[in-house]
């Protein structure tokens, strides 16, 4: 194979014209003398002295992202390797941890401790980042570009490993499931929300059966036995999906203001949905719709099937359309009344409590997904130099990285230890205690993901808005973090709630 042939420094050395043009990279001899003329940076770049039959490496990733040289396309360029040497640079190691300093939690880096996670929290770990590099990655970035879809392949993937079903949590629906490791806790499911955001797409990631962590939990907690019965095995099946679809243009956090209405039929058998939701993650292809109602005893949530009356449209957001996020109106739907999601006027408690898991949800995912950003700048200031020294010898960038790690340590550390409540109390605890910490921690991880995007646009320059190359992350997060902000309720709005919930336990007599 050529890329086993050996030659000398001296040897590449000759082929420095644009007739016969060779350069080395991470010891690996590249021809390029066809490829200048289509190369997207110029045919002039290989001709600079300092190029044309020299060692490239440091041009070439103060330029390019690794992956570029994996491509097959430019594997091919490859003639060999200079004689006596290895190649040193590696990119994205699949299926492995990084080595990259704060590039993982530290329960994940070598020679911390953590007294949160065991050895079953390890072995999932590893077995979900191979399904996340090998399967979800690919799909992710191909279909952030195509805006189709998550492929059914990979939804029928990790229902054959029940993984749709340990996304939801801890709970009786896991029993009698073959799981990946036997047990599972909330860490267990951290561990899956916080690899799963590394495949780095935001819509994709929101696409990959979000509506179902957020759409399923009311009828699994709320839900009649027999509704329960047929409609979870289908969604854990893959076969069917399942939105949450409260917001409306309305109104967003403010649950009380919904104007979707269902009224009973003469013979207290049907219910009949009227109204529209907005921003409906997954709307345009679910099958099922857990609506928050105004009934004549309030506010209710029934479960609404797909069906004569329902219309979804795609709404074009900042992120892609895979997510799936949709506009639904529902025109006198009749549904069984047996589709009720709790107590008819009881909507509130089933909101609030599916509101925690959706918050601590997003906590998860925010928090490692600052991590990515971490490790891109990371690698970013090393090999890219401005005014003669890798940006890593600025201080001020330093700065700016003192602070985005700080904030995520931060972010990770109080979710670890809302997650140890979370496994020691019982639903109904969490709902009383843990709605306010909840409240803030999203809030907080939000507003840390935000001024991290700003800090890292910083750091990247011109390439923190580029959709292709070096910064293409960056822009990505960028672009879709202010859904963060909002989904789950708006940070302002999580801000008060947790003062609030904090006002409630606060003794009548107590004085300073
Ligand atoms: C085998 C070697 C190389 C290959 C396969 C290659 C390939 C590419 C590709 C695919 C891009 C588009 C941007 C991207 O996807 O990252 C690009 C951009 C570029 N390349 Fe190369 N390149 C090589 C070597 C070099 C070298 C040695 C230089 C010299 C300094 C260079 C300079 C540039 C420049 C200036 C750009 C534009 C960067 C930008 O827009 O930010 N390339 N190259």
């Amino acid at each position: 194979m050529a890329a086993t042939k050996t030659f000398t420094r001296e040897e590449v050395a000759k082929h420095n014209t644009a007739d016969d043009l060779w350069i080395i990279i991470d010891s690996k001899v590249y021809n390029v003398t066809r490829f200048k003329d289509l190369h997207p940076g110029g045919a002039h770049a290989f001709l600079d002295e300092d190029i044309a039959g020299q060692d490239a490496t440091e041009a070439f990733y103060g330029l390019h992202l690794h992956e570029v040289l994996e491509r097959p396309q430019y594997q091919r360029l490859q003639l060999g390797v200079v004689a006596g040497e290895q190649p040193q640079i590696y990119g994205k190691l699949a299926g492995a941890n990084s080595d990259v300093p704060y590039a993982e939690p530290s329960w994940l880096s070598e020679g911390y401790y953590s007294p949160y996670f065991k050895e079953s929290h390890r072995r999932l770990q590893k077995a979900v980042r191979e399904l996340v590099d090998e399967l979800i990655y690919p799909d992710a970035q191909a279909r952030e570009l195509d805006g189709k879809r998550p492929s059914q392949s990979v939804i029928d993937r990790m229902a054959e490993l029940n993984v749709h079903a340990m996304r939801m949590g801890p709970g009786k629906h896991l029993k009698g499931l073959t799981l990946m490791n036997g047990v599972f806790d909330y860490f267990h499911e951290l561990v899956f929300n916080q690899e799963f955001v590394r495949c780095g797409a935001r819509g994709y990631g929101d696409g990959l059966n979000a509506g179902c962590v957020i759409g399923l939990p009311p009828m699994l907690n709320f839900g009649a036995p027999a509704l329960r019965a047929r409609v979870v095995p289908e969604v854990f099946s893959g076969k069917k999906f399942i939105c949450l679809a409260v917001s409306e243009a309305h109104a967003g956090s403010d649950v009380f203001g919904l104007q979707t209405t269902a009224e009973k039929t003469a013979d207290g058998k049907f219910w009949v949905v009227n109204g529209h939701k907005k921003w409906i993650t997954n709307g345009v292809f679910a099958d099922y719709f857990t609506v928050g109602c105004k009934t004549e005893d309030g506010f209710t949530v029934i479960l609404v099937e797909r069906g004569a009356g329902v219309e979804t449209k795609p709404i074009k957001t900042s992120y892609s359309a895979a997510a799936g996020t949709a506009f639904v109106t529902f025109d006198n739907v009749r549904v069984p009344v047996e589709n009720t999601l709790g107590e008819e006027g009881g909507g509130i408690f089933v909101m609030l409590s599916n509101f925690n898991h959706e918050r601590w949800v997003m906590c998860c995912c925010s928090a490692r997904s600052q991590r990515l950003l971490i490790e891109a700048c990371m690698k970013w200031i090393h090999q890219r130099k401005a005014f003669g020294k890798p940006l890593a010898s600025l201080a001020v960038v330093r700065a700016k990285l003192a602070q985005m790690i700080a904030r995520t340590e931060s972010v990770q550390h109080w979710l670890e230890s809302i997650t140890y409540q979370m496994c020691n109390m019982s639903y109904k605890e969490q709902a009383n205690k843990l709605a306010g910490p909840l409240a803030f921690l999203k809030m907080y991880s939000t507003r840390c993901a935000q001024q991290t995007a700003v800090d890292a646009v910083q750091m990247f320059g011109g390439r923190g808005v580029t959709q292709s190359g070096m910064g293409r992350l960056i822009e990505h997060y960028y672009r879709t973090v202010p859904f963060d902000g909002l989904l789950g309720g708006a940070e302002d709005v999580l801000a008060d709630l947790g003062v609030r919930q904090a006002m409630r336990g606060m003794p009548k007599n107590a004085r300073l």
